[in-house]
């Protein structure tokens, strides 16, 4: 027998804390990161007393990025940037190749029209009249106009390569993601660290993928501007290369410092931010509408929601003042550090050690190299903020990768004799007991097998297991003498029909709602709709089967929870599979449109097997064969004239219902 690979954490063996990853799981590192922000800004903590606000996926990171240095961060980067550069390939190899190439050529290019500067400076400051020196200067000016003209060309080039690779970035990571989360097995959905760990990469890391690879372009443009400047510099004289990074420091300290500032401020609000916008959704949701206004709760949640706005407004003014503060105190060390190499640079003229072409070309390379290492440490920052999001991006796909079901050669049938569940036993991950255990049962074709039970007896594990939606952890499900372990369970459940207790209202027309994954053929979908009893659902809807189900949207349309339920059912009775699952199918419907669709299902059932789970008891009466499950296990089975005869749990639960209703009809 296969086994199911275990989903979620081993029991017993605690997660290791990773400081630079930092999660919803981790408290530690957030409590410690805003204590420490709140002791440096003397700003009260915004978060108080809210134990409901804890960090959504989209920020999960800010702790990391809090705790940050510049020195942390290139740690990182090469790690990011090597991940980014295989999705730029993956996405695009030619625009890769074309933007990293064009970036490169540009660079020779600044370089290039740098030094020739150096021509124009010397022939204009050599002796003689001044039209002959500027005729004298005219050809490496032209050099200096050619190499700025083919550098803006070349840049404008790599820009628009870069342009056509962001889309194909995006759509690459959406189409992986939502890949793997469709083909996962359905137990993944059970496992809470999988499912953080979807959120996580879609709500935030899909989108960080494209900013990484812009960003880990813009480092290569920085390096590649610096470096340009830089052995410009070197060529000019070595001495000048230090002076360049004189001038560079302060800027440097500067805008690392206030990005930092940001990361803690978004940090520290952004308990404050997921309330406000959770109430933001509240005030302006459809849902919500009715209630807000039948128990006027406009003023309490209008003002709370401005409380939280305040609260968020003066920690960004104050961010503003402090980062303003930072930018000045960096601009003023700039403007020392400048006039310190303008010094330098005239102690180098006054001793001849260069000449004065030389120092002001020396100027302008310091001020290119100036904006390149700017440029360069902003895209660090950009890098290495949506590289952390990135990465849970691609942990998630490695992970949802080994949960992908192995695909099997052997043959699906394409219907049964009899299906065969032997010693079945089940336990959800993290469930400390088995939602079934040591479960057969038998449904033979033309069959209408009821379960019953009490809520939480196991009745939908069952059936999933029975339709291949789960494997067993012990046992065997066979249909006939397949092996359902051994075989596509894709392709097998195209012969299964499930109509779920918790269906889904498809944002769709009512058409596609019935035909839901397969070709719809109008015929077929109208039969569907008549056996369901959704034809007359449909006949009242202002377009008929084009009506969008969705209010959504314009000219969408809602239906009544039991108008719903009949196109759930229609949904499942088109699909005409072998094997006919209905969960609770008439739980939103009224007295008559139940009793009308049990008869719709035994006479839809004519030769097709329907495994029939439900509370209505006495639609119970006419099945075949009826299996009673208590806690897990399976207590009786027969049929329901027998159970009822033999006045067991069955007939106990039975009974306790038809009490009911007589007490009721005599009022
Ligand atoms: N996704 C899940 N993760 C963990 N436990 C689950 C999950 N789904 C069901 N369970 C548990 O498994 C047991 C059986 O649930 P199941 O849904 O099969 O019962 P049921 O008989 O269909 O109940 P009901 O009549 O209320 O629909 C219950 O104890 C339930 O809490």
């Amino acid at each position: 027998m296969r086994r199911r690979r275990p989903v979620g954490r081993p029991p017993g063996r605690p997660r290791r804390l990773d400081p630079d990853r930092d999660g919803p799981g981790r408290p530690r590192v957030e409590r410690a990161t805003r204590r420490l922000f709140l002791k440096r800004t003397g700003l009260p903590d915004p978060a108080e007393h809210a134990a409901e606000m804890n960090l959504p996926p989209w920020q999960t990171h800010l702790a990391a990025l809090a705790s940050a240095g510049l020195a942390g961060m290139t740690r990182r980067l090469p790690t990011l940037i090597c991940a980014a550069a295989r999705l730029a390939w993956r996405a695009s190899p030619a625009d890769t190749l074309v933007t990293v190439i064009l970036h490169l050529l540009a660079g020779v290019f600044t370089a290039y029209g740098l030094l020739a500067t150096t021509g124009v400076l010397r022939a204009l400051f050599a002796g003689g009249a001044t039209p002959d020196r500027v005729r004298a200067a005219l050809p490496s000016l032209a050099l200096v106009a050619g190499a700025t003209a083919l550098r803006a060309g070349l840049q404008a080039g790599a820009g628009w390569a870069q342009a056509r690779l962001k889309p194909r970035v995006d759509h690459l990571v959406e189409k992986r993601l939502f890949d793997l989360t469709t083909r996962v097995e359905l137990p993944c959905f059970d496992d809470t660290e999988f499912h953080d760990s979807m959120h996580r990469a879609r709500d935030r890391g899909l989108m960080e993928a494209a900013p990484v690879v812009e960003a880990t372009i813009d480092i290569l443009t920085g390096v590649i501007g610096l470096v340009a400047a830089a052995g410009a510099l070197g060529v000019l004289h070595p001495v000048l290369l230090p002076l360049l990074l004189i001038t560079a420091i302060p800027d440097g300290w500067a805008a690392a410092r206030a990005a930092r500032m940001r990361y803690l401020a978004i940090f520290v609000l952004s308990a404050v931010r997921r309330r406000k916008w959770i109430l933001a959704d509240l005030m302006a949701d459809r849902d919500s509408a009715a209630e807000i206004r039948a128990f006027t709760m406009r003023p309490f949640l209008a003002r709370e929601h401005d409380r939280l706005a305040v609260r968020e407004r003066d920690i960004h003014v104050d961010l503003a003042r402090r980062q303003t503060v930072v930018r000045i105190l960096g601009d003023m060390a700039g403007g020392v550090a400048t006039a310190a190499v303008y010094v330098a640079l005239g102690v180098l003229l006054a001793i001849g050690a260069v000449p004065l072409a030389v120092a002001g070309t020396a100027v302008l390379a310091i001020r290119t190299g100036q904006s390149s290492l700017a440029s360069l440490l902003f895209a660090v920052n950009r890098c290495y903020e949506s590289g952390l999001y990135f990465s849970d991006y691609l942990d998630f796909c490695r992970d949802a990768e080994h949960r992908i079901p192995e695909t099997r050669d052997r043959p699906v049938p394409d219907g049964f004799d009899v299906i065969t569940a032997r010693n079945v036993g089940f336990t959800y991950p993290g469930a400390d007991r088995p939602a079934l255990h040591d479960v057969s049962v038998e449904i033979h074709a033309g069959q209408v097998v009821a379960l019953v039970g009490e809520n939480g007896s196991g009745k939908t594990t069952l059936a999933k297991i029975l339709a291949g939606l789960y494997a067993p952890d012990e046992g065997e499900v066979h249909w006939d003498g397949t092996h359902l372990g051994d075989v596509d369970l894709d392709r097998l459940r195209q012969n299964v029909a499930m109509i779920p207790q918790h269906y889904t209202h498809w944002p769709m027309t009512a058409r596609h709602n019935i035909a839901m994954g397969r070709e719809p053929h109008e015929e077929p979908i109208a039969e569907a709709a008549a056996a369901s009893g959704a034809d007359d659902v449909i006949a009242a809807l202002p377009y008929g089967y084009d009506t969008l189900l969705d209010r959504r949207f314009k000219d969408g349309h809602e239906l009544s929870g039991g108008q719903w339920q009949r196109i759930a059912v229609a949904r499942g009775f088109y699909r005409d599979a072998a094997l006919l699952i209905c969960d609770e199918p008439t739980a939103a419907l009224d007295a008559r449109a139940e009793h009308a669709l049990f008869e719709r299902i035994r006479a839809h059932a004519d030769g097709r097997t329907v495994l029939l789970i439900t509370h209505r008891l006495a639609s119970v009466r006419h099945a075949d064969q009826v299996y009673v499950l208590d806690r897990g296990r399976l207590v009786e089975q027969g049929p329901p004239a027998e159970l009822l005869a033999a006045g067991g749990v069955f007939g106990e639960l039975y009974g306790l219902q038809a009490r009911a209703y007589r007490l009721d009809s005599r009022g």
